[in-house]
């Protein structure tokens, strides 16, 4: 489903991304891990067109997604959450997971503006899959809920439901259990474990928190400095003496 070959991004003197390749293929749940600033939000903004990549291919179903417009990324099914939370505040928590359906409506300007019957009749269906998306997650009883005020953990949740609305195929989640309790971390990845199913979705996921994503992932590919350091089973990754060197600065 998605092939990252050779992919390198500078920032004047950082090289946030040196020759990194890894490939994801259909159904599977990889996790993305290194330490601080081991270039892996800056994979994600390649993958989503936020950041150009100085070098390198990207194929994502066969297509080359360095040609795909950041626009055009949606809907293509690919959808991302953010590590520090991308919700409107002020917005209710229905309106902030129909943002995330915006590239599924097909009404124009002049249309929506005239409220003509189709433009409502679309409307209404988005919001009903809104209503299917927060009833699943279980936040049907905060949906007319501003986001501000909202505990976090239930915001991490609407970002879910938020990604979940443009009816992905790749999900690319950052850090979604950074800041929960452990709780909360045990029931975001019982959540996550059966959507995946559910929603038949590739996860690729970043995430600092070595529990869950040992857990929940088949696969995983370490980062440092920009380089792919190690790929392999959760077993495998957590006995591998660059990973456990990159981690503890020293290989134990
Ligand atoms: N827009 C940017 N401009 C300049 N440098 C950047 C930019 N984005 C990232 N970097 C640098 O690229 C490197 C990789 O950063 P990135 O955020 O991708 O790491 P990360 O693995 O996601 O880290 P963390 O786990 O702390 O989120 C860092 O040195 C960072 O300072």
């Amino acid at each position: 489903m998605l092939e990252v070959h050779d992919l390198t991004v500078r920032f004047g003197g950082i090289t946030a991304l040196d020759s990194v390749g890894f490939e994801v293929s259909g159904g599977e749940m990889v996790g993305l891990i290194g330490p601080n600033g081991a270039g892996k939000t800056t994979l994600f903004n390649c993958l989503t067109r936020r950041y150009d990549a100085g070098s390198g291919t990207i194929a994502y179903e066969g297509k080359d997604l360095t040609a795909v417009p950041p626009h055009a990324i949606a809907g293509l099914g690919i959808a991302r959450t953010f590590q520090n939370l991308g919700l409107f505040p002020r917005l209710s928590v229905r309106d902030n997971v129909l943002v995330g359906a915006h590239h599924r409506g097909r009404a124009g300007f002049v249309s929506a503006g005239l409220r003509l019957p189709g433009v409502r009749r679309e409307e209404r269906s988005l919001r009903a899959d809104a209503d299917a998306v927060l009833d699943r997650l279980g936040l049907t009883g905060v949906a007319g809920h501003p986001a501000i005020g909202l505990p976090f953990g239930t915001l991490k949740r609407v970002e879910l439901a938020r990604a979940l609305i443009g009816r992905p195929r790749l999900l690319l989640l950052d850090e979604p259990v950074n800041g929960l309790n452990s709780g909360e971390v045990e029931e975001f990845a019982g959540t996550l474990g059966a959507i995946r199913e559910e929603y038949e979705l590739t996860v690729v996921v970043v995430e600092h928190h070595m529990g869950f994503v040992m857990g929940i992932c088949e696969r995983i590919v370490c980062l440092d400095f920009g380089r792919k350091i190690a790929e392999g089973s959760p077993e495998e990754i957590q006995r591998d003496p660059a990973v456990i060197e990159a981690y503890l600065g020293t290989a134990a």
